[in-house]
């Protein structure tokens, strides 16, 4: 079961969804981490209430599960003002945006969730829309088409992505603010495990909290969901209380291991391993051999890993590093190794 459903994928699923409202930060004082982030966006919103604008349009980037919705919704209220959602799939047609634009109240904060699959020819309506907060349409076709433009209230666009290098630059040049989000360290993990807890009123201890943010991938979305599992777990065999034995055994059970990694990332890390001896081994290859999407491996399993100095991109391609090949047991291949840049130690 767990082989198929990742447990640390950090796309939201059902049962995130479910409890998503009782934990969700409402205002910047409650997101936890992030300290430049929020430092910013205090000074930022601050400013604009003080002088009773509306904020600059924003764009936040960083991969999934580190807070980017949260962070929109959290704008709009400590800014005092409405939200409207949708996201760039969503929006196939120019009419559309167009029919989201002109329902905008004043000041609202309009948020767009992977904004770097807006197609094109609805990117040309927001480019006015961002700068002008003019709406500039075609309406009907062959000789009967005319183009109208009509005023549109000032609201502040928040837009979400997973890679900011995936936005075209107009529509990147466009934000006045750009965030990018961080994974967690282990310490503000704690944290929201702690909270999340509060909130859903489990008892963890502080050492329990502990061990489940260390193995969250530096992503409050799998804090939140191994919490949950290592609940159902402590209610089963430990009266419902959370201690650092009951959350090592609970996500021992579920295959998620001491630095976080799930079977996904196993398979990535040993098939670059196994198939391609450590690399340097191109992206697509990579896919192939073990069956994702390109998208996937770059967007979700391949930040972390990086981060945690388990892999390295270079110009020839993906290798893993020396830590790598020793989380697994296994002795470096040296070629590899040099490829990654490391000298031996
Ligand atoms: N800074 C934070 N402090 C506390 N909890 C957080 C924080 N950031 C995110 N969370 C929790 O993590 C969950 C996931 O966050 P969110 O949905 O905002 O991620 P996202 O970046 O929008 O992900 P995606 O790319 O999949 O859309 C939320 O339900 C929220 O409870
Ligand atoms: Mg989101």
């Amino acid at each position: 079961m767990i082989e198929h459903d990742r447990l640390i994928a950090a796309e939201p699923e059902q049962g995130d969804i479910k409890i998503d409202h009782a934990i969700r930060p409402r205002h910047l004082a409650d997101y936890i981490g992030q300290p430049r982030v929020r430092e910013q966006l205090e000074i930022f919103i601050g400013a604009a209430r003080l002088r009773e604008e509306s904020l600059d349009h924003t764009l936040v980037f960083g991969p999934p599960g580190l807070g980017k919705t949260t962070l929109a919704n959290i704008i709009a209220a400590e800014m005092g003002v409405g939200l409207k959602s949708t996201s760039g799939p969503v929006l196939e047609r120019a009419g559309d945006l167009a029919a989201i634009l002109t329902n905008l109240e004043p000041g609202d904060v309009l948020f767009i969730d992977e904004i770097h699959r807006l197609s094109p020819v609805v990117e040309e309506v927001l480019y006015p829309a961002m700068e002008d907060f003019q709406l500039d349409i075609m309406i009907g076709e062959g000789p009967a088409a005319r183009s109208i433009k009509l005023d549109l209230p000032r609201f502040t666009l928040v837009g979400a992505t997973t890679r900011a290098g995936l936005l075209t630059s107009p529509l990147r040049d466009r934000f006045g603010i750009v965030q990018r989000l961080e994974f967690y360290n282990l310490e503000e993990l704690a944290t929201i495990v702690t909270r999340s807890a509060r909130l859903l009123q489990v008892a963890a201890s502080d050492d329990g909290a502990v061990e489940i943010a260390r193995r969250s991938r530096g992503t409050p979305r799998i804090a939140n969901r191994l919490l949950r599992r290592v609940r159902d777990y402590a209610d089963i065999k430990g009266e419902g209380h959370i201690n650092v034995a009951i959350a090592d055994a609970a996500l021992n059970m579920l295959n998620v291991d001491h630095h976080g990694l799930d079977h996904m990332d196993r398979r990535l890390l040993l098939a670059m391993m196994d198939k391609f001896d450590g690399g340097p081994v191109g992206v697509d290859s990579l896919a192939a051999a073990i069956g994702e999407e390109r998208d996937t491996i770059e967007d979700v399993i391949e930040p972390y890993l990086i981060q945690q100095g388990l892999m390295m991109r270079t110009p020839r391609g993906r290798v893993v590093t020396r830590q790598a090949w020793s989380h697994f047991g296994r002795a470096p291949h040296e070629d590899a190794v040099q490829a990654a840049g490391e000298v031996r130690p």
